[in-house]
């Protein structure tokens, strides 16, 4: 059955959402700061909005729908981020301005350029209303892109959310060359600290073994078409993060998002040794390799995701 889906932000990611769904039969309006049409009649008559804005896009756009009149639309977003001014996440924020709409969260390894290029992937659709994870399931769901549904949508937005950060560290390391080693290390104690934070803030461990985190988690640290990635393997090579950012195709939310993360995590008692020194490389407070040694000269500790 044809679903009337419409679509905000026309970005990769949007774009690249809005061409699987139209690809599975579905009637699909994509709107972004730039279409001639206006929001409200994108919006006209749709069964889902799917928000796929960048973080700094999401109060915004949010603040604009809630004028209009949208009935019991499912919303689903695909944003990775934290927003600065109340650290909220994207679900929480869309859950917050429309309680009595089911919010669905879509999140896995799903670098679009890979996507638009025909490669198969799979991806995560999270809900506290199960129904509605498993309408966006059959929307989204095909040959190319196998979509799984999960009833922890904290965890599959934070696993998405928090790996941008490690993204970051791993293109550092590649650009140190390190070794494989290393990132390996890396990126296995970049998990044990997103297990660590999410389980702070309520999500569980599961989740985060799963696509949206470490399948998400792998795919970015190993991928050079991942923008997070980018940053950081900019940074090792010298560039400045002004420099990197001007050239880059698109967002890299772990630049935000460690901020971010980083207040909170501090404020909290979160220790987050590695996406610390994150922040610390991006305010050029510190250089790569003193970045790598303090990580490697802190005391020693069993192995756990425990602080
Ligand atoms: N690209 C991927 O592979 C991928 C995969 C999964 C998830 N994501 C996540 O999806 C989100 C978008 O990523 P992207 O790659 O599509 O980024 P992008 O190419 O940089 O596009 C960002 C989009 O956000 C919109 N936006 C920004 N500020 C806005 C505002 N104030 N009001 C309305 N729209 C605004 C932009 O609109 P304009 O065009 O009008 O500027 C653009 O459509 C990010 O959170 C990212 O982490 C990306
Ligand atoms: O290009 P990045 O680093 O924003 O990564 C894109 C997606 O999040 C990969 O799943």
């Amino acid at each position: 059955m044809e679903t009337k889906i419409a679509v905000i932000g026309a970005g990769a990611w949007g774009s690249t959402l809005a061409f699987l769904a139209k690809a599975n039969g579905h009637q699909v309006h994509l709107w972004s700061r730039q279409s001639s049409s206006t929001l409200a009649d994108v919006l006209a008559d749709a069964d889902i909005v799917v928000s796929a804005v960048s973080m700094k896009g999401v109060r915004p756009v949010v603040e604009q729908l809630r004028s209009l009149s949208l009935g019991k639309v499912i919303f689903v977003t695909a944003t990775k981020g934290l927003d600065p001014s109340t650290t909220c996440t994207p679900s929480q924020i869309w859950q917050a301005a429309f309680p009595a709409n089911s919010v669905v969260v879509l999140a896995g390894p799903n670098l679009s350029k890979e996507i638009q290029a025909g490669l198969p992937a799979a991806t995560v659709v999270g809900s506290n209303d199960m129904a509605a994870a498993k309408l966006v399931q059959t929307l989204f769901n095909s040959s190319r892109f196998r979509v799984y549904t999960n009833d922890d949508p904290l965890g599959v937005e934070l696993g998405g959310t928090l790996k941008n950060v490690m993204a970051i560290a791993a293109g550092a390391c590649d650009g140190l060359q390190l070794g494989t080693n290393a990132k390996a290390a890396l990126v296995t104690r970049g998990l044990a600290e997103i297990i660590r934070i999410g389980n702070h803030w309520g999500a569980k461990t599961d989740t985060f073994y799963g696509l949206s985190g470490l399948g998400d988690l792998l795919a970015t640290c190993n991928s050079p078409l991942s923008r997070n990635y980018q940053v950081g393997y900019g940074l090792a090579k010298g560039k400045k993060l002004t420099e990197i950012l001007a050239n880059l195709e698109g967002t890299a939310e772990g630049v935000n998002t460690s901020q971010v993360l980083v207040h909170l995590a501090n404020q909290q008692g979160i220790y987050i040794p590695i996406s610390a020194q994150v922040d610390r490389l991006l305010k050029e407070e510190v250089t790569p390799q003193a970045a790598v040694d303090s990580l490697m000269l802190r005391d020693v500790k069993p192995e756990t995701h425990l602080p």
